[in-house]
C-alpha cells in the first residue's frame, strides 16, 4: 500500500518569522518587499544537533509551528569550511562567539583552501503537524583576515568577489548572499498557488 502524497500547502498571505536574530530579520524584510506581510517574533528556538543542516531546520521548523500555532518561516544559516569537510557548518553560531573572527581564521591555518561556503535554508510550514518546506541557498567564498565594519556574526571574514560581506553596502550583499539565493527560492513558491516539492 502507498503512502498518501504529502498536500502542498496553500502559499500564506502573512508569515510570522521567528527568529532571535535582528540582523537576519532586517535582511529577509528588506528583500522581502510587499511579496507577503510578514510578521515577526523574537524567540531563541531549540536547535538540535543533527547529520544535516536540513534536519536541523525542519525540526526547527516545526517547534516554530507548534508554538505559534499557524503558518511560520524560521531560518537556519550553516559557515561549512571546505577545508574541515564542511565544518563548523550549523555550529557556527558556537564557534564564532566562542574563538572570535581570528580563532576562525586560525582553524584553516593549516590549510591552503580558505573556501568556504554559506549556506541558507528556509523552512516554512503551514501549521501543527504540516512537513516543512525547504528553500535553500548557497554563497562560496573565502575565510580572510576581518575587513569592513559589519557588526552581523562572521560577515567581517567572508569574503566574496574581492570584498566581505562587512565590506558591502547591504544592498549589494543582498544581491549576492546565501540568504538572497534561498530567499529567492521562496519568493517564487509565494508567487505560485501550487508548487510540487521544494529544497
Ligand atoms: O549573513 C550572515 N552573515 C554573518 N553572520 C551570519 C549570517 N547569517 C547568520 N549569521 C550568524 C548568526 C549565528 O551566529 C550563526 C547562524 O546561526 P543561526 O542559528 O542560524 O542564527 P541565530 O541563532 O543567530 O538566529 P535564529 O534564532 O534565527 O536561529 O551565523
Ligand atoms: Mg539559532
Amino acid at each position: 500500500m502507498s503512502s498518501p502524497r504529502p498536500v502542498t500547502p496553500r502559499r500564506p498571505r502573512t508569515l510570522t518569522f521567528i527568529t532571535s536574530n535582528a540582523h537576519k530579520l532586517a535582511e529577509v524584510r528588506a528583500m522581502l518587499g510587499g511579496a507577503v506581510d510578514l510578521q515577526s517574533c523574537f524567540l531563541d528556538l531549540v536547535e538540535i544537533q543533527a547529520g544535516s543542516v536540513q534536519e536541523i531546520a525542519r525540526d526547527k521548523c516545526r517547534r516554530a509551528a507548534a508554538m505559534v500555532n499557524g503558518p511560520v518561516l524560521t531560518e537556519d544559516t550553516a559557515l561549512g569550511f571546505t577545508a574541515l569537510g564542511g565544518l563548523p557548518g550549523p555550529y557556527i553560531k558556537w564557534f564564532v562567539s566562542t574563538l572570535g573572527h581570528t580563532g576562525l581564521n586560525n582553524l584553516l591555518a593549516a590549510y591552503h583552501d580558505k573556501s568556504a561556503d554559506a549556506i541558507c535554508t528556509f523552512a516554512f510550514s503551514a501549521g501543527p503537524g504540516q512537513e516543512p518546506l525547504l528553500f535553500q541557498g548557497k554563497t562560496t567564498g573565502r575565510i580572510v583576515p576581518a575587513r569592513g565594519a559589519g557588526t552581523f556574526g562572521w560577515d567581517p571574514i567572508f569574503e566574496y568577489e574581492g570584498k566581505t560581506y562587512a565590506e558591502m553596502d547591504k544592498s549589494e550583499k543582498n544581491l549576492i548572499s546565501h540568504r538572497y539565493k534561498a530567499l529567492e527560492k521562496l519568493k517564487a513558491w509565494l508567487a505560485e498557488e501550487n508548487v510540487a516539492s521544494n529544497t
